[in-house]
């Protein structure tokens, strides 16, 4: 490709760099090659037009900045745009050019990972070649690979639909981070269709109130979108009105799931142990649909992703049948095993405030005895939901075990404690291996244990070093332990 290649999106228009040759493209200067266009990036830590130079010195063929950006004395191309992260993204999409035909996105505090796997595997079962990209990676036919961020960045993910989309993926899934759509790097996706959860507290530690942060995930229906998309939005949040009436105003098709979904409508469900049984009604027709997944909150995830799948094509009656055949998500109510004496063990990812709520909620009904729980919470990370995740423990379980969940740079003893200021009662152990060991040690019959927080998380980072650590590994050895 040809610098005059991002026309459009890059001012080259009559410039003399118009016929540089382009190899690749970049926002970190420690990964710029010969002929690859720099992006300067304004970010939280760094201003990346302090990095100019750098990647100049190792051979940028130009670089894109922002106006006002202090970038001066190159002897490349420097090129001035309003909003170097958007050009990024749709100069990503440009430059490698391809995608699968058929793509969603879905945002939310909570679920989207789930609607992601769940979308995709209901395009499987209706014969489509498909995938899903999210924070448990990217999961298409024949690849199953662990990624870093929620929501890649552009360069990362342009390069993923090119891969899938030759790889024959027809029909791909991701999930919409409120980082990721706030720094732009879905923006040159093309999307068919977009779905909202759910909104709770997260990351407050980069949105300054929960009504910006609202604000990014609307982005995904008010900016990215094609007016006349279908929006699936789930009815029963107290954030759905809000969101309805901006993906109505932003000329969207908009679906409504749930008890007060009109799109999909859940009239009944009847919780068994492992298992519920819905009954949905979609174009008057009722449907009784038997999920093999225990959790209230899983029918929601299944309904937006059933919604998903009917929006962009899937026949009704096929994406509601599929859902019979669904299976979790790794590390989301994750059954690992019960004890002798029929006691299960899950291991869950709720490591925010409502999550937590969620997974405790909806074990409570087929526990006859008591709801043990062991949690911690990030270190670096959000500092306020400590307490408000040891008040949810304590009122919904029965024994709360304070341990350690990435304390990162921060002292551990410290996040427990904050976790125990709003959690009297329960017993502090910092090892984590130690909290599931007797956690498990604990169980009678008739009790449930979540283990929440890491999910699919296969390390534990203290400082800067991250040690293997996997929630899964701990529960079994522990059960096997008790068995011995
Ligand atoms: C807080 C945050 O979101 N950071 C993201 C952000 O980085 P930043 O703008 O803060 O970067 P910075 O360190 O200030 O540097 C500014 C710029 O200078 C550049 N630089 C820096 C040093 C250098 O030597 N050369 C150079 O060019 C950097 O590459 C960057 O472009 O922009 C970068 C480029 O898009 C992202 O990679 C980076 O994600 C980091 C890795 C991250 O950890 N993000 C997490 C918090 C995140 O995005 N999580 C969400 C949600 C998770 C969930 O709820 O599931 C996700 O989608 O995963
Ligand atoms: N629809 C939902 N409503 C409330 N809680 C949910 C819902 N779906 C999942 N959860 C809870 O949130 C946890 C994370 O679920 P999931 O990974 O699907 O969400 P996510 O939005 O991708 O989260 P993250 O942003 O952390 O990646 C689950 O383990 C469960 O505890
Ligand atoms: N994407 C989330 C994951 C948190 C998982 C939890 N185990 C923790 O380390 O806090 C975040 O970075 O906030
Ligand atoms: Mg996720």
């Amino acid at each position: 490709m040809h610098l005059k290649d991002l026309a459009g999106i890059l001012p080259v228009e009559g410039t003399a760099s118009r016929d540089l040759e382009v190899t690749g493209l970049s926002s970190d200067s420690r990964s710029v090659k010969a002929g690859v266009v720099f992006f300067a990036l304004a970010g939280s830590k760094a201003d990346g037009s302090a990095y100019a130079a750098d990647a100049a010195s190792r051979g940028a063929a130009a670089v894109v900045a922002g106006k006002g950006a202090a970038v001066s004395g190159l002897s490349i191309p420097v090129l001035v745009v309003d909003d170097p992260r958007h050009a990024l993204a749709l100069a990503a999409a440009r430059f490698f050019g391809r995608q699968p035909e058929t793509m969603v996105a879905v945002t939310g505090t909570a679920g989207k990972t789930s609607v992601a796997a769940f979308t995709r595997q209901i395009w499987e079962q209706a014969g489509f070649a498909a995938a899903s990209i999210g924070t448990t990676g990217v999961v298409a036919p024949g690849r199953n690979e662990y990624g870093s961020l929620t929501t890649p960045d552009p360069v990362a993910l342009h390069r993923l639909l090119k891969e899938l989309a030759d790889a024959g993926v027809t029909h791909a899934s991701m999930e919409a981070s409120s980082h990721g759509l706030d720094q732009r790097r879905l923006d040159g996706v093309k999307l068919a269709a977009g779905a909202f959860t759910n909104l709770g507290r997260d990351h407050m530690d980069y949105h300054p109130t929960v009504e910006d942060y609202h604000r990014a995930k609307l982005r995904l229906f008010d900016t990215l979108l094609p007016k006349g998309a279908p929006a699936i939005v789930f009815a029963d949040d107290p954030w759905s009105e809000p969101t309805i009436k901006a993906a109505k105003a932003a000329g969207l098709k908009v679906l409504t799931v749930g008890r007060h979904g009109d799109f999909l409508t859940l009239k009944r469900v009847e919780h068994e142990r492992h298992r519920q049984r819905a009954e949905i009604v979609a174009d008057g027709m009722l449907h009784e649909v038997d999920l093999p997944l225990a959790g209230d909150f899983q029918i929601a995830n299944a309904l937006v992703s059933a919604g998903l799948a009917i929006a962009t094509g899937t026949p009704a009656a096929k994406a509601l049948t599929a859902l019979e055949k669904l299976k979790g998500a790794p590390g989301r109510l994750d059954l690992v095993g019960t004890t002798a004496a029929g006691a299960p063990v899950y291991v869950d990812y709720a490591h925010k405030p409502d999550a937590l709520e969620n997974v405790l909620t909806s074990v409570r009904p087929f526990t006859t005895g008591r709801v043990v729980v062991v949690f911690g919470c990030g270190g670096d990370r959000d500092r306020g939901k400590r307490p408000i995740m040891g008040e949810i423990a304590t009122r919904l379980a029965d024994i709360v075990i304070v341990t350690d969940d990435n304390p990162r740079t921060e002292v551990p003893e410290t996040i427990r404690a904050a976790i125990l200021a709003a959690a009297p009662g329960a017993i502090e152990i910092g090892d984590r291996r130690k909290a599931i060991h007797e956690a498990v040690a604990m169980l009678r019959a008739g009790d449930t244990l979540i283990v929440a927080g890491k999910g699919h998380e296969e390390g534990q980072t203290v400082g800067v070093q991250t040690f293997h650590f996997s929630d899964h590994e701990e529960v079994r050895d522990a059960l096997k332990e008790r068995a011995a």
